[in-house]
């Protein structure tokens, strides 16, 4: 039977994050994919221009028009915002008792343009990261959710167990930004770090050497919800998304004049990032 996954998510008009990259991650991974829109934002892969929210109400009306119609076999939420767009997609998730929840606890664009309210923070820790079956916060989300520098390999082993007590099932923790600080430069090894309360396990791939990193984040939480749609246990689902993630990067696109975006669809489009 068909899957069908939903990204709860903001609108990147460059096509490289966001809803557009969720989208395009569920297609090419054979997955229908459906949307609510949180958030839009006017950007490109330089930055970020404009943000304007959606209004709770509308995100509201969204979530139960996909649930009261179509049966949904996982979720991703990436941009939520604000606390009140938080607030409304909580009692979605639990009126409509949604199973599969990815959380990609997005804060900030890569270009540095901030994508969550800082007085959402608690709201988002209290509220909706309980539901989650699991979070994929990158170095710079996991040091804000807990007040402290993750800058480490070992201080991502020590995060992801922390994390796991904010009541979410399962953590992983992205290393794309770790660096090896005795050689002040990026790690040879793109290495994420998982737990879920019993198995601490490292997902990892060799480093591409490119730019085009935009939406790497993205593309990889919706990826492990694909997985999870389609019914794999969150480890397969996660060694699955891993591949897919670092094949998109491999292939990622020369688009624009900033990083450019990861590619989906590289049998079919065939420019490539240097
Ligand atoms: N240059 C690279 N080569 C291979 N894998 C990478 C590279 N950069 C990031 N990754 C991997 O891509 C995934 C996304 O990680 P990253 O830490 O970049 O997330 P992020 O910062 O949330 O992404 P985004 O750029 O969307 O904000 C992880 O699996 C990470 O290990
Ligand atoms: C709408 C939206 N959602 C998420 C991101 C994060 O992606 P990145 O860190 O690659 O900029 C983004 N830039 N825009």
């Amino acid at each position: 039977m068909l899957k069908k996954a939903l990204t709860i998510a903001g609108s990147d008009s460059g096509g490289g994050a966001g809803i557009q990259a969720d989208l395009k991650t569920f297609s090419a991974l054979g997955v229908y994919g459906l949307s609510v829109i949180t958030s839009i934002t006017a950007q490109n892969t330089t930055g970020v221009i404009a943000v304007e929210d959606i209004s709770p109400t509308m995100v509201a009306k969204q979530i139960d028009a996909v649930f009261s119609d179509i049966q949904i076999d996982a979720v991703k939420i990436g941009m939520v915002s604000n606390r009140e767009i938080i607030k409304v997609i909580v009692e979605g998730l639990r009126k409509w008792d949604v199973k599969n929840i990815v959380l990609d606890p997005v804060m900030m664009s890569e270009s540095g343009s901030r994508l969550l309210d800082v007085e959402a923070r608690s709201t988002l820790i209290k509220e909706l990261i309980p539901l989650a079956d699991i979070i994929t916060p990158n170095l710079f989300e996991a040091s804000i959710l807990l007040e402290r520098d993750v800058i480490t390999l070992k201080d991502m082993e020590n995060a992801v167990k922390e994390l796991t007590k904010m009541g979410c099932s399962s953590v992983l923790l992205k290393g794309g930004h770790l660096t090896d600080r005795t050689l002040a430069k990026l790690t040879t090894k793109a290495i994420d770090v998982y737990y879920d309360g019993q198995s601490l396990l490292r997902y990892q791939a060799d480093r591409v050497k490119t730019r085009n990193i935009h939406g790497t984040g993205c593309t990889y939480s919706s990826a492990i919800a694909a997985y999870l749609a389609f019914g794999f246990k969150m480890d397969r689902s996660i060694a699955r998304a891993k591949d897919y993630i670092t094949g998109a990067i491999q292939n990622s696109l020369n688009i624009g004049d900033g990083p450019g975006p990861t590619n989906h669809f590289y049998n079919l489009w065939k420019e490539k990032g240097e």
